[in-house]
């Protein structure tokens, strides 16, 4: 069976003055998996994010999510979609619980911050302010409080930037688990390790504009069709092999 569409974007354009920086793209996301944006610096990836989060106006183009029109339905739309905040929206002095529970009464919806915590492996942190978390401690909560509203799509911008090895592993597991509970996931990401592993789709921007899209697989096989070869025959193994086999897969931060 044919899943459906949950949000179709149709030539969508944005300019910031006289540039512009997305130029007229098309695609869709298909309910239950996970999309990746990839593209170089400045491709457009967090423009195109924040106009269907709602955050950003566009300039032209049509957007539909779960069949709201952005243009009309805002509002619903916040009602289904889970953000990560900017980390100044984390209100210093409330620990980890006490900012699920704040934000679970902005959204209206019940939560139980103990089980929310730990599902990302914080459970130890329940008392600890946001700031006195490691870098990997607070990606995976700003990704847990996406999850407050049990929103239909999650976004994630560039979710693993920063962290070591043991630690984007370990979120890579936290969003397949996501998706395995229904949630569909939108992700930008520089890492094409990252992509090939979680992203059961992904659309490559440039300038602008997206040049392909397809499953990493397909993407990788056009290539080989074409005639691309390696110059040199890679290694078995490559250095963050070494590097996990030697320090391990568990995480180090807590
Ligand atoms: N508020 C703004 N005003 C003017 N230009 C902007 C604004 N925001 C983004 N741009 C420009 O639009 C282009 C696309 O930016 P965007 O942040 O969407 O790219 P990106 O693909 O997310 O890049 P990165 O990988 O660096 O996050 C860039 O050239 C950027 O300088």
């Amino acid at each position: 069976m044919e899943t459906r569409n949950i949000i179709e974007v149709k030539n969508l354009v944005k300019n910031y003055g006289d540039f512009q920086a997305v130029k007229g793209i098309s695609f869709d996301v298909r309910e239950g998996e996970i999309f990746g944006l990839l593209g170089p610096n400045g491709a457009g990836k967090s423009t195109t994010l924040e106009i269907i989060e709602t955050l950003r106006d566009k300039t032209s183009g049509e957007v539909i999510v779960d069949g709201l029109n952005l243009d009309t339905q805002p509002e619903a739309i916040k009602k289904i979609i889970g953000v990560q905040l900017q980390t100044s929206g984390y209100y210093p002095n409330l620990n980890l619980v006490e900012l699920i529970e704040l934000f679970g009464g902005l959204y209206n919806q019940p939560v139980n911050p103990k089980e929310l915590l730990a599902a990302f492996n914080l459970e130890d942190k329940a008392k600890a302010k946001y700031k006195a978390l490691s870098g990997g401690q607070k990606q995976r909560f700003s990704i847990a409080t996406t999850l407050i509203n049990k929103p239909k799509i999650i976004f994630l911008d560039e979710p693993t930037t920063g962290l070591d090895p043991q630690a984007r592993r370990n979120l890579w597991d936290l969003i397949l688990d996501v998706r395995s509970k229904g949630t569909t996931v939108v992700i930008t990401t520089h890492y094409m390790d990252e992509a090939e592993f979680l992203c059961d789709r992904c659309a490559i921007v440039d300038s602008g504009k997206i040049i392909a899209l397809d499953s990493p697989n397909n993407l990788i096989d056009q290539l080989v069709d074409s005639g691309f070869q390696r110059e040199k025959q890679v290694k078995l193994a490559n250095l963050e092999d070494v590097f996990i086999t030697l320090t391990g897969k568990a995480l180090r931060e807590s």
